[in-house]
């Protein structure tokens, strides 16, 4: 069996990033810029007012109470009428251009107002209220770099850049096909005996929210007649992911037709757990990631080798769970040659990083600990026992 490093390194050196495309910046949430992105305006493009109140030059309002006379009005979206000159003051509004002669705003709670006429009753530190030409962003500067993805920060940075449209890649499609007769989608007609499919739904998720497109191709019945027509189903698709029928029994039947039908096996069964009977290879040009049917195993093999693909797709490294340092909160016994993924969750946080207590059941059809837990513990095949307070890796289970 090879190490899950060797899995994800043969796995990962088979996709390249999708291309660029085109969108509307409104159409962008969640998706990766595919190029640096330039500002197209400086922000904000004048010394503009931080206040309502007052242009005045601060050397007018060293000795304050001081009565100056008022000779414009300057709104948001106005530009001055003309200079300001020594001994005038400017009504100015939040965001509207400070006139050339004028150096601080005094806010109006500091003024009391006569006809064209104010008294300032404190003094100004020179530049006070006044936010520069190009404080935020100048035209030309690059604000957004190829491979961040894009919430709701970068969406207004990008919209206050003046970029209406975004080089954005291509959104991985991938298509996700459950097996097994005895799975039916949630809802449907259901027996006793048959269980309800939850690896494709979860999946599914998993992809939307790393910024691809889930194709579900539906469930396939432990038939040899199973993947007809599958191919042309999955056309266009950047990877196939299965799930179950990984394993060795006689009626987990898909991967073996796959396997009669031109799939070119990288390898079958890693040093994992959960997750051993995890497959790979090309069918013939797809990429088929056969991950196993118990459910914590598909997700977690999920987390562990989908979300990298992903990554790798979208040219997005942080797509991907990176590893930390916690400390245990109890002792663990040594491991086998399997690298285990414990479920756990993080019982108070530390100086060192967070405390982390194992779920004492670890079956790998228990999703419910998996839904609770907030990190996966990482032990290394054949690590030594361990001791309560000694150091661990973890990855952390995102939230939504
Ligand atoms: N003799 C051996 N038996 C098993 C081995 C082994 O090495 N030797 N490996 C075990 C391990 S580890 C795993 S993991 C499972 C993987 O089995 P399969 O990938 O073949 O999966 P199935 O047999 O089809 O199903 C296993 C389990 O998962 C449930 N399942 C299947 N599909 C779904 C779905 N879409 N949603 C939710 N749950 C699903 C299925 O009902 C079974 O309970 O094999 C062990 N056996
Ligand atoms: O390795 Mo299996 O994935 O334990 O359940």
């Amino acid at each position: 069996m090879i190490s899950v490093e060797e899995a994800q390194a043969r796995i990962l050196k088979e996709f390249a990033t999708t291309p660029a495309e085109i969108v509307t910046l409104s159409d962008s949430l969640g998706r990766v810029l595919a190029d640096d992105l330039e500002s197209r305006r400086t922000q904000p493009p004048m010394d503009v007012s931080a206040m309502d109140g007052y242009a005045v030059r601060a050397s007018d309002v060293l000795h304050v109470p001081t009565t100056l006379k008022v000779t414009m009005e300057i709104p948001a979206g106005s530009l001055p009428p003309q200079a300001l000159a020594a001994g005038e003051a400017a009504r100015i509004f939040t965001g509207a251009p400070v006139p050339p002669g004028a150096d601080s705003v005094v806010i109006q709670e500091d003024t009391e107002a006569a006809e064209d006429e104010v008294t300032i009753l404190e003094t100004a530190k020179r530049g006070a209220y006044v936010r520069r030409a190009g404080l935020d962003f100048r035209e030309g500067e690059v604000k957004l770099r190829a491979g961040t993805r894009l919430g709701a920060r970068e969406i207004g940075l990008a919209a206050a850049m003046n970029r209406p449209w975004l080089p954005l890649r291509r959104r991985p499609r991938i298509a996700l096909l459950a097996t097994g007769d005895e799975v039916v989608m949630p809802g449907d007609p259901i027996r006793e005996n048959q269980i309800v499919s939850s690896n494709v739904l979860a999946l599914a998720a998993l992809i939307e929210q790393a910024g691809g497109v889930a194709v579900n191709l539906g469930i396939a019945a432990d038939r040899e007649d199973a993947l007809d027509n599958l191919r042309d189903r999955a056309r266009g698709c950047d990877l196939l992911i299965t799930t179950g029928g990984a394993s060795v029994g006689k009626h987990d039947l898909v991967q073996s037709a796959l396997q009669r039908s031109d799939l070119s096996l990288d390898f079958w069964k890693i040093a994992m757990r959960p997750g051993k009977p995890l497959m790979f290879g090309r069918w013939p040009e797809l990429p088929v990631l056969g991950l196993p049917g118990n459910p914590v195993s598909s997700l977690v093999c999920g987390y562990l080798f989908l979300l990298p693909i992903m990554a790798k797709l979208l040219g997005a490294p942080d797509i991907a769970l990176s590893e930390e340092t916690g400390l245990l909160e109890h002792d663990l016994k040594e491991n086998d040659r399997r690298q285990d993924y414990l479920r756990a969750l993080f019982v108070e946080p530390d100086g060192n990083g967070p405390k982390l207590k194992v779920f004492e059941r670890q079956d790998s059809s228990m999703l419910a600990t998996l839904q609770h837990a907030d990190a996966l513990i990482i032990r290394r095949p054949q690590a030594r026992a361990a001791k309560a307070g000694e150091t661990c890796s973890f990855l952390r289970l995102p939230r939504p």
